[in-house]
């Protein structure tokens, strides 16, 4: 988010078909909740495509990666790894050790789809839960960013849109803006 360090998402596995819906959640909970970057596995170029379409019409800065090798980002990480999973340590226990390194660096935040193999659990400075129930990696996601900032994510700002929502308390109301980024005169879709 702007002002503070990156904090990227690495989705593990992706079975076409199957989890192209997940897999595009993760990265739009990724980026509408603050983080700045989405890596996913390279089968995932349809959700890659649509996650970048979606930041192209409501703005960003936000970055989607494909990669063919998750290893080296989680190996080469210049900052804390974060493996979400129900097996860890409970967010609330740790959520402020990681706010503290975050001060200091990046975080990255790691999700799987099927079995994670160990040496995730292994390299992962925190293995964190979100609870100790199953349930899913987009939900576990949107609390994890949500303690990370703290709720200010809620009022990011955002750039380069092409449109924006203007919040109602019933009905549907979108405004084309203009290349500064101000709303059109007078327009609506
Ligand atoms: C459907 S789960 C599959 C987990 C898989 N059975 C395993 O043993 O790793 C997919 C992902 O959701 C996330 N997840 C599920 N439950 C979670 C929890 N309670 N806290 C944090 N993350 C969770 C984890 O990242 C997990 O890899």
């Amino acid at each position: 988010m702007q002002g503070s360090s990156e904090v990227a998402v690495l989705r593990l596995g992706h079975r076409p078909g199957r989890d192209d819906r997940m897999t595009t959640h993760v990265g739009l909970t990724a980026r509408a909740l603050g983080a700045d970057r989405v890596v996913l596995p390279e089968e995932a170029s349809g959700p890659a495509d649509t996650i970048r379409d979606i930041t192209g019409r409501f703005g960003g800065p936000f970055e989607v990666e494909v990669r063919e090798d998750w290893r080296p980002v989680i190996r080469d990480w210049p900052g804390v790894v974060v493996h979400l999973t129900m097996y860890g340590l409970p967010v609330q226990a740790v959520e402020a050790d990681v706010r503290a390194d975050h001060r200091d660096g990046p975080v990255l935040v790691v999700l799987g789809a099927e079995k994670v193999p160990f040496e995730v659990y292994d390299r992962a400075d925190y293995n964190v839960g979100v609870t100790n129930q199953p349930h899913s990696e987009i939900a576990g996601l949107a609390v994890f960013l949500d303690r990370l900032f703290e709720g200010r994510e809620l009022d990011r700002e955002w750039e380069d849109a092409d449109r924006r929502v203007v919040p109602k308390g019933t009905g549907k109301q979108v405004v084309p803006l203009d290349e500064e980024g101000g709303d059109e005169a007078g327009g609506t879709e």
